[in-house]
């Protein structure tokens, strides 16, 4: 009887025991192969990667998706005992025919270059999902292109190159934010690092725990929410959920503890130091698809010097919801994904 439990129990164990740390799907030749023709009959039927009636049955057409992809990504949706990153590797680009990295953010124009790994990254995140956007970020384009902008060369933006984009939760000022953001990448010719650091890895004091779950901290909105609405809101705890495996809103560069609370405001530093110390650097490579959990991982960006030559670090970044209705007073109509922030 001995034997047989302690068998039984030795992976468990060490699973356990192993560090956590983004999950990685290498796509074989064949799902590569099946990728490439699921994507060309799609952009075949579909002028772009954001037509409505493409989006809209996205999570019907990912039935033709490798299982294996819709089995990884289920997963990584509904079980939370993982390090709330992964990545699918593998997926060819063609460094040419994507052309070159824009210099501008086009939002009027829908880029046909990418349009077959756009249409993927859709249909990848509708598993998670549903896609959404903001009415005041990019005019609430749903796949944004993440790429080094002259003049932001310095901003805490998604588009600034010099400065180090200090880690953060997306949107965490915002009530209906994402459960989810999803980068892909097109080109990383200078292997810039995007950096993540997961709830799953660190231990809280359980005093600093309680602190953290109390509404002590008031968070800001950054440059594209600039409405008075978002300037006055109450105060919010920055853990939530089970007290056990808590969930996380957190921005350090857009928040701070109510004005004289020291209780909150070393409870906030201590986690923002555990946080550092367990930051990973990831280099994404042209093809990688990566899944980030908005609600247990923080992510950010190392700084780069910009080339400003068309061969700069170029992703596509997506915002996905696990429920739109949640939103609805600040959408259009039921089918919108837009939320209204002006
Ligand atoms: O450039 C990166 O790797 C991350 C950028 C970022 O924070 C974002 O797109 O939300
Ligand atoms: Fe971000």
């Amino acid at each position: 009887m001995n034997s047989t439990y302690s068998t039984m129990e030795a992976p468990a164990l060490k699973a356990a025991a192993a560090k956590k740390a983004p999950q990685v799907l290498q796509l074989t030749l064949a799902e590569q192969e099946q990728l490439q023709y699921v994507a060309t009959v799609l952009a075949a039927r579909y002028i772009h990667a954001e037509v409505p009636a493409f989006v809209h049955r996205a999570r019907i057409l990912a039935g033709e998706l490798p299982p294996r992809l819709l089995s990884y990504l289920h997963n990584f949706k509904y079980d939370e005992d993982n390090y709330g990153v992964c990545l699918i590797k593998g997926y060819p680009i063609d460094d040419v025919a994507i052309g070159p990295t824009p210099a501008q953010l086009n939002n009027q124009i829908y880029s046909l270059n990418a349009v077959r790994e756009e249409m993927l990254l859709v249909l990848f995140n509708s598993v998670l999902g549903d896609l959404m956007s903001w009415s005041t970020q990019r005019e609430g384009r749903l796949i944004n292109d993440i790429l080094p902008i002259k003049g932001h060369e310095q901003e805490q933006l998604s588009t600034a190159s010099n400065s180090t984009l200090e880690w953060h939760i997306e949107e965490a000022f915002h009530p209906c934010r994402a459960d989810n953001l999803s980068l892909l990448c097109l080109r990383n010719h200078d292997l810039i690092a995007t950096t993540f650091s997961s709830m799953a890895t660190i231990e809280l004091p359980d005093n600093v725990k309680r602190e953290l779950f109390l509404p002590k901290y008031i968070f800001e909105a950054d440059k594209n929410f600039n409405s008075p609405a978002f300037r006055l809101q109450d105060p919010a705890p920055v853990l939530f959920g089970d007290y056990a495996a808590p969930y996380l809103r957190i921005d350090p560069a857009f928040m701070h503890p109510i004005a004289g609370d020291q209780p909150a405001a070393e409870a906030l530093a201590l986690l923002i130091d555990l946080l550092n110390s367990q930051l990973e650097e990831v280099v994404l490579e042209a093809g990688d698809y990566c899944f980030i959990d908005n609600y247990r991982v923080v992510h950010g960006r190392k700084p780069f010097t910009a080339r400003y030559d068309g061969q700069d670090r170029w992703l596509k970044r997506v915002l996905v919801t696990r429920d739109l209705r949640k939103s609805r007073t600040i959408r259009k109509n039921a089918a919108s994904r837009v939320l209204l922030t002006n």
